[in-house]
């Protein structure tokens, strides 16, 4: 084997920029020394590929100066080219496992904090034990256990944030950098051999090697993209409202990983072009297209590593996923949703809202299966993940939701039932005429007036729901529901004319923050809770003030909003699996409570014309 000809080897087709080299081997130097002390002040080890590959880029570049086109050193030469194409395999590897370990910290199923509650909650079940829960059945409770045996815990453990489990894609996408890293070594040390044959077999290998990179890396690209789509689902589909630290990690790994592509991309089509080719003949694409990107795609996360934040980075976005060893208090369950959804502790007593009055178990267990049972007769809901959206037989009273109310549901977990000047004293007629006194036990003694009232308005059941809530919201104590906010919601006299909606809730999902439409519906709202016993889902109340009262409502509680609550107070529903929810025994302990199925039933009064608008 001949021994290769440096002069006419050289692959440099240009005399290297001194100023050039130098200036991208100090950014180089800069970022690597920030993300040393970051990766310090962290204390995260894993977070060392960032500064280390850096620090390798910057050799790389730095030993580009005194390379000479015509006069090199082939060792200096080999090892600015393996310095300069290897060590980005650093930052790709600080990409896959930051993904992985961000997955893990918005799925709570991933959160093993140590929390010494009892789990006393259900995980979220199928839509066939969805169906048995609307038909009353309380399914089995799960245990929740966050990293306990299969399938919580383990290299396995699924999440709906990812198609692979989390911790596989760290794994796997590092192990086949790893892989394609020492394809790329052994080309450089193929070609360091200096033997001419051997040359083009080591630029091939950094074909091959490049490419491989490049391709996981866009396939990475793709569970980066599910897991956006995932979580803006759980948003109602809106990116604004994701949190701050989820928008702000979604943007900076989405730029970071168009830049790796874009200099993947590069380096595969200059290795497959070989050394005559067009991009290897001029050093400004390699400042244009390979430094530029890699500083911009390591440079996003600056921030997050901000000595300032280092605390709840250390924590969420870069904390080391093995926390199950820990033994934090109940005190930091408050991390149980990490970087995306750190959910504050919902408390289960009344917030100090003016306006605002809660009855956790206003509705026994007897009138909440009787409801859903109800519900669930009516087929409202399609309960069948595959089966088409179907509306109710009788249309005209209990049509679908069409998406045009202050927030959109799809028709799949929202309907609206709206009832035509209902007269007020018909429900109260129908009350009267139970004069068994037994309520709503008897309410369903054949009362062809009511029948017909059902039938021209809202369905039976609704009224009947009605008027139960009229009967035990009226006994409750003046002292607990003012006698004005009593009357607000189930006047004597005038025209009512009332509008249901009914919103089924699977797992996680959420509802926008918002204020029921203030010019369609009237003052005193009740929203009704069902849903496995002990199972609920945490309110979030916001005022302008920044003020936010997180409130838990178990199934078969009532929740009436009035004057300052109803108008100067959004409500709505964070997305999330798990809520953390401070014990209503003991104040200083704090309850995990998965989700579940849960329906609300909204009930409220149409302003005088407002029926007609939009129908
Ligand atoms: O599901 C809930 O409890 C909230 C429903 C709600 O706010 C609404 O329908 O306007
Ligand atoms: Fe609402």
């Amino acid at each position: 084997m001949s021994q290769i000809d440096y002069g006419q080897y050289t692959v440099l087709k240009y005399q290297p920029s001194d100023t050039g080299n130098l200036i991208v081997g100090i950014l180089y130097v800069v970022l690597s020394l920030w993300f040393f002390v970051a990766a310090f002040l962290s204390r995260a080890k894993w977070t060392l590929v960032l500064p280390i590959g850096a620090a390798a880029s910057a050799v790389g570049f730095f030993c580009r100066i005194p390379l000479t086109r015509y006069d090199m050193s082939l060792g200096l030469y080999i090892v600015q080219q393996m310095f300069v194409v290897i060590s980005p395999a650093a930052f790709f590897a600080f990409n896959y496992a930051l993904f992985g370990r961000w997955i893990q910290t918005i799925d709570p199923r991933f959160s093993g904090t140590g929390h010494s509650s009892s789990y006393a909650s259900t995980l979220p079940r199928s839509d066939v034990e969805l169906a048995s829960s609307l038909a009353g059945h309380d399914s089995d409770k799960h245990q929740y256990d966050p990293m306990g045996a299969q399938p919580s815990g383990g290299l396995m453990q699924k999440s709906r944030f990812s198609f692979i489990p989390p911790r596989l894609v760290t794994r796997a996408f590092v192990c086949s950098d790893i892989v394609t890293f020492i394809v790329q070594v052994a080309a450089g040390g193929i070609q360091a051999t200096g033997v001419q044959d051997l040359v083009n077999v080591g630029d091939k290998l950094f074909l091959a090697g490049v490419a491989a990179q490049g391709a996981s890396y866009v396939l990475f690209s793709v569970l980066i993209t599910y897991a956006l789509v995932q979580l803006v689902r759980g948003r109602q589909g809106s990116f604004s409202s994701l949190p701050a630290a989820s928008k702000k990690f979604v943007i900076a790994i989405a730029l970071s990983s168009l830049m790796i592509i874009i200099r993947s991309v590069y380096r595969i089509i200059e290795f497959a072009q070989g050394n005559d080719g067009y991009l290897v003949s001029q050093e400004k694409y390699l400042f244009g297209l390979d430094a530029a990107p890699l500083i911009i795609a390591i440079s996003v996360w600056i921030s997050a590593h901000h000595h300032h934040k280092i605390a709840s980075v250390d924590d969420s976005l870069i904390g080391d996923a093995d926390r199950s060893g820990s033994d934090r208090g109940d005190a930091d369950a408050g991390q149980c949703g990490g970087v995306d959804e750190q959910p504050q502790v919902a408390s289960r007593q009344t917030p100090p809202i003016a306006g605002l009055f809660f009855f956790p178990a206003l509705l026994s267990r007897e009138v909440h299966d009787r409801v859903l049972a109800q519900v669930s007769d009516c087929g409202y809901f399609s309960l069948d993940a595959d089966e088409d959206e179907r509306g109710s037989d009788d249309t005209e009273t209990t049509g679908l939701g069409d998406g045009k109310d202050a927030y959109d549901r799809s028709p799949r977990n929202q309907a609206m039932l709206f009832a035509r000047l209902l007269p007020c004293n018909a429900v109260g007629q129908a009350d009267a005429d139970n004069k068994a006194g037994t309520g709503y036990d008897s309410a369903e003694a054949d009362d062809p007036a009511a029948d017909a009232q059902a039938c021209s308005g809202l369905p039976r059941w609704a009224v009947e729901l009605i008027q139960h809530l009229r009967q035990t919201l009226m006994a409750v104590a003046d002292d607990q529901l003012p006698l004005d906010v009593k009357q607000l919601v189930f006047p004597t006299s005038g025209m009512l004319s009332r509008q249901l909606i009914l919103n089924l809730y699977r797992g996680g999902e959420g509802l926008a923050s918002h204020v029921d439409l203030v010019n369609r519906f009237a003052d005193g709202i009740l929203l009704c809770s069902f849903g496995p016993s002990g199972c609920g889902t945490v309110m979030e109340l916001t005022h302008a003030s920044g003020k936010v009262h997180q409130l838990f409502l178990p199934s078969g509680s009532v929740l009436l909003l009035s004057r300052e609550a109803r108008y100067e107070w959004k409500h709505g529903i964070p997305a999330r699996s798990i809520d953390l929810v401070r014990s209503a025994d003991d104040p200083g302990h704090v309850e995990a409570i998965a989700r579940s199925i849960r329906l609300s039933i909204t009930i409220r009064s149409m302003l005088p014309g407002a029926d007609i608008v939009g129908e």
